[in-house]
């Protein structure tokens, strides 16, 4: 470990982490470079110490910083973002930092509680824009869901402008030299490489997230992986920008739907809008009263084609069947594709017309693998709902918000 003091971020802030050299696996991938787990320690008044590191290495951790500051005088830890890369050393810290306060959102409190057995701790939950004084310096805080977990949020130090954004920013490379202005290379690809793999699934965010940056004047990045962002702060910030925007335009999307009374049509209704606002063109078939050959020519220029139908008696409703039972004879590779409707009880039709698509080479997107992909909870496919949308608005748009993401990144 380097000693402290050579890692001075800024007056009494210090990076206190674990540089990580092996072939982590992580993410389905091997970081190949290794990484770094960054936490800090804000030596104020009340001491505050951001992020750990990695469940690994959480009693090292502990070991490091005690050369530092007696854990019991801590009065603060911050934890930016649950995943145990990051929250991992919290069980060992606050073991042995009694004093210490918890920092986080509403949603990652019941996590910490049940990973690492902190129900008797005291928890301080943060919302965007809430400010904490810790004595000397103020932290200011900002929620950032799905950037790249649900609960994840950032930290600003208002005096010293810096952000301590966790995940965001990051880079996977295990190396001693910390800054990026002492980097022995230019980091730019491994920064760009970072955001692809972690970052670019959840890009709505991001937008909103530059959008916010706008009212701080951010002068250093240091984040919880890799080096800590100091010669040109707006470069990087630019970098997310520019690859977060929609890249690709001229899409277009055929919704094909059957209905009885209306609520299925509902959705086709609520999808189209949807990707209306995305600038996809949309085109939409009610089956019953359209030829199956119009349909047929619109499925073949789109890009994507949902497929919706109502439940009746365990089955689809109308002629919507006589046009999926066409589609595998078509090639449709590199469409996306789902299926979606309204039902009662059961809503046997939207699983049969997922079957149809299965049976295409289109990409047919499900729950599992947007988990898999993004590792969001909040968007399902098939799009399932029951009788009337008007309640599920939010379910129907972020399943096409999905969808139009797909299609507009070029990468
Ligand atoms: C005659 C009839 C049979 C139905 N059978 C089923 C069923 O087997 N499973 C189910 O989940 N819902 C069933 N439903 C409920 C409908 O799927 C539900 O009302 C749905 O919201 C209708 O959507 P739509 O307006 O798009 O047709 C049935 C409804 C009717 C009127």
């Amino acid at each position: 470990m380097k000693a402290l003091e050579q890692v001075t971020l800024s007056k009494d802030v210090y990076w206190v982490g674990k540089i990580d050299d092996r072939e982590v696996p992580f993410h389905r991938l091997i970081l190949a470079k290794g990484t770094t787990y960054n936490a800090y320690l804000l030596k104020t008044e009340k001491p505050t110490v951001i992020d750990t590191v990695d469940i690994e290495f959480g009693g090292e951790f502990v070991e490091y910083l005690k050369k530092f500051i007696n854990p019991a005088e801590i009065q603060y830890i911050v934890i930016n973002h649950t995943e145990p890369d990051h929250s991992g050393g919290l069980g060992a810290l606050a073991a042995q930092a009694p004093n210490a306060t918890i920092v986080c959102t509403q949603k990652a409190v019941k996590e910490l509680q049940e990973m690492y057995k902190l129900h008797d701790r005291t928890f301080l939950v943060v919302k965007d824009g809430d400010t904490l004084d810790i004595g000397g310096k103020t932290l200011k805080f900002k929620e950032t869901p799905y950037l790249h977990t649900e609960e994840t949020m950032i930290t600003f130090c208002v005096e010293d402008k810096i952000l301590f954004p966790c995940d965001i920013f990051s880079t996977h490379v295990a190396n001693e030299r910390f800054f990026d202005d002492k980097a022995d290379a230019d980091i730019t690809e491994d920064f760009i490489g970072y955001y692809k793999v972690i970052i670019h699934p959840h890009r709505r965010y991001v937008r909103t997230l530059i959008n916010a940056l706008k009212d701080l004047d951010v002068r250093m990045i240091a984040p919880s992986h890799g080096f800590i962002l100091r010669s040109d702060v707006q470069k990087y910030i630019d970098l997310y920008e520019s690859m977060s925007a929609d890249t690709v335009s001229g899409k277009k999307a055929t919704i094909v739907y059957t209905t009885i009374k209306s609520n299925t049509k509902k959705m086709a209704k609520m999808l189209k809008d949807t990707f209306e606002q995305y600038n996809i063109q949309v085109e939409v078939f009610n089956a019953d009263k359209t030829e199956k050959d119009e349909i047929l020519n619109s499925i073949k220029t789109a890009d994507a084609v949902l497929f919706g139908s109502s439940t009746r008696y365990a089955d689809m409703i109308g002629n919507i069947e006589q046009v999926l039972t066409e589609l595998p004879d078509i090639n449709l590779e590199g469409k996306i594709a789902s299926a979606f409707g309204s039902y009662g009880w059961s809503g046997e039709a939207i699983e049969v017309i997922h079957d149809y698509l299965l049976k295409t080479n289109m990409n047919v997107l499900s729950t599992s693998k947007v988990i898999k992909t993004t590792g969001m909870t909040d968007v399902e496919f098939p799009v399932r709902v029951r009788f009337s949308p008007n309640e599920c608005k939010e379910k129907v748009e972020n399943a096409a918000s999905f969808i139009a993401d797909l299609l507009l990144s070029s990468f």
